[in-house]
């Protein structure tokens, strides 16, 4: 009973000091990349989606010289953390050119190709990339531990990491692909056919009845190919099917990429 007890106390330890560590690594990452990209000079910046950009967003607010920078979010959360922060919010419409931008990534390969959409954001997050001059990605270095979004708790060991070989190899949740409702099922009778081994599903949320509904009203599909060894042949394939609005797969796109440790030390990564 008492060693079940000081069990339980030690594993609640570490993992609350993983989790710790793994915020510390985040903040690291971005307070980095705002140092090192955003400055004076800038005038319009996009800000990515998840929980590591809030830390970038947390340092743009502490300084005075670019209270004249607008801010293009890419999702909801985004456009309320910028809000929150008492920043400018700027729209693509407004503003159809962007200096720079930083966002977040579940997985990035070392041509810094990136996996991303695990926040179901992705259709505005490469949209904002695409207009963007720069593209810099912020993550902790590893994480040890469990992470919790609309539809399951992940458990994951080293999510963010640069990998060796080819994408998909951490972020074993899959692909996130944006999709119109109504082709949902026919995507996911595709997908079977034309990658006999993939484990694709339609993203269910958990604090609703029914799926996922991202910020443009469509469905999300995971779909699990193992490791690509090329993905922009993938997304290219992918994007070519009716139904399939964007993929969450970021090829070279990225100009550098900060991956932040516990001990605030911070990897950079620039694209070779
Ligand atoms: O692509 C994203 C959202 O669609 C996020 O940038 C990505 O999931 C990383 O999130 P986090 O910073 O919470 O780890």
């Amino acid at each position: 009973m008492l060693h079940t007890a000081k069990a339980i106390r030690l594993a609640t330890t570490r993992l609350y000091s993983t989790a710790v560590g793994i915020e510390q690594g985040k903040k690291a990452a971005a307070y980095r990349a705002v140092n090192d990209y955003i400055d004076s000079t800038r005038r319009v910046v996009g800000i990515g989606s998840g929980s590591t950009i809030r830390y970038a967003v947390d340092c743009l607010r502490q300084k005075q010289d670019l209270s004249h920078i607008v801010y293009i979010p890419t999702s909801f959360q985004s456009r309320q953390l910028i809000q929150q922060a008492n920043l400018t919010v700027g729209t693509l419409e407004q503003y159809p050119r962007i200096d720079v931008t930083i966002d977040g990534a579940d997985e990035v390969d070392p041509d810094l190709n990136c996996i991303k959409g695990g926040g179901a954001c992705h259709l505005q997050e490469k949209i904002i990339a695409y207009a963007s001059g720069t593209v810099v990605i912020i993550a902790a270095v590893s994480a040890i531990g469990t992470k919790c979004n609309e539809q399951h708790t992940y458990h994951f060991v080293g999510l963010k990491t640069l990998f060796t070989k080819s994408a998909s190899q951490q972020w074993t949740n899959g692909v996130p692909l944006e999709v119109l409702p109504m082709a949902y099922s026919t995507i996911l009778s595709h997908l079977k056919e034309k990658y006999p081994s993939v484990k694709a599903s339609l993203r269910m949320a958990t604090e609703k009845a029914g799926p996922v509904i991202t910020d443009n009203g469509n469905f999300v599909i995971d779909a699990h190919f193992g490791p690509i060894p090329s993905p922009a042949d993938l997304a290219n394939q992918l994007k070519l099917m009716p139904g399939i609005i964007e993929v969450g797969l970021f090829c070279n796109m990225v100009e550098t990429a900060f991956f932040g440790s516990a001990d605030g030390s911070v990897n950079i990564q620039a694209k070779k």
